[in-house]
């Protein structure tokens, strides 16, 4: 496998606090990755750089594209999404007062910018787009057992179903790594278990990397390919479930001889 996005000595200072500190990283193709750490341990903030939401105060990101190895850094976060990465958020962030459908569709039609003639005179070529992007929406909906709500607003779905459409929405764009913050956050054992089979069935399908943050110790050790530990922002450890749940730093120092 070879290596798709490249972190190397990234360093990341608010004040006088380094909450992510020479951190080096590499995300290869088709893998699922785990990221755990305690609170505060700068997970987020390096998801953060990443994908652009945050500035690195130095060090670098960078992608293997097409067109060559791009440097990330100092990119918006708008260009790197359309350079592949989509992501999730801690928080939920949907049109609350839209249907699950058309929370898709959003995401979808935010790369489907060249129908624009033919959107505005409603030209044949515009249904024809239309009727492609919902059976597309549709499909993605099905693989999270969504299809059912298509029509439903989204702020009147349960919580978990919330969390898993923000994580079509993600995928809707189409996109070659997947960062997902706590996707099992507020889940109850049932939601996670299939949420679990459901990460790993997408990324073996669709052939996307998959970067998680989780808390859950039964989901990371379950899905992840490779593990890498953060520790007060510097890496403690990388290394398979297997070595990381042997290694006596990350059992000291986080996990506390539970797993
Ligand atoms: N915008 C900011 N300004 C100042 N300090 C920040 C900012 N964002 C994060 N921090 C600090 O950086 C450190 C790392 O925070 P971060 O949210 O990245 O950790 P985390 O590992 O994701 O934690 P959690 O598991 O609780 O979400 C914390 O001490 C946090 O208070």
């Amino acid at each position: 496998m070879s290596v798709l996005l490249e972190v190397k000595d990234l360093t990341k200072n608010f004040g006088g606090l380094a909450a992510v500190s020479n951190v080096n990283m590499h995300l290869d193709d088709n893998e699922l990755i785990a990221l755990i750490g305690p609170n505060g341990a700068g997970k987020t903030t390096l998801f953060n750089l990443m994908t652009g939401q945050t500035v690195p105060s130095a060090g670098s990101i960078t992608l293997r594209t097409d067109s060559g190895v791009q440097v990330l850094n100092g990119r918006k976060p708008y260009k790197i999404a359309d350079m592949g990465l989509a992501r999730t958020f801690q928080n939920i962030r949907l049109f609350k007062e839209l249907s699950v459908l058309d929370n898709v569709l959003i995401s979808m039609t935010s790369k489907n910018k060249e129908g624009l003639v033919s959107s505005l005179f409603r030209l044949p070529a515009f249904y024809k787009t239309e009727a492609r992007l919902v059976k597309e929406a549709m499909d993605l909906l099905k693989i999270f057992h969504m299809q059912d709500l298509a029509d439903t607003t989204a702020n009147n779905m349960p919580y978990g179903a919330q969390r898993r459409l923000e994580i079509v929405r993600a995928l809707a764009t189409k996109p070659k790594i997947l960062f997902l913050d706590e996707p099992a956050a507020g889940m109850n054992p049932e939601e996670t278990a299939a949420l679990t089979a459901t990460i790993r069935q997408i990324q073996q399908d669709f052939g996307i990397t998959v970067l998680l943050i989780e808390h859950d110790m039964s989901l990371v050790m379950n899905v992840a390919e490779r593990i890498y530990v953060l520790q007060y922002g510097k890496l403690l450890a990388e290394g398979t479930p297997q070595e990381i749940q042997a290694n006596q730093a990350v059992i000291d120092a986080y996990l506390g001889g539970g797993v």
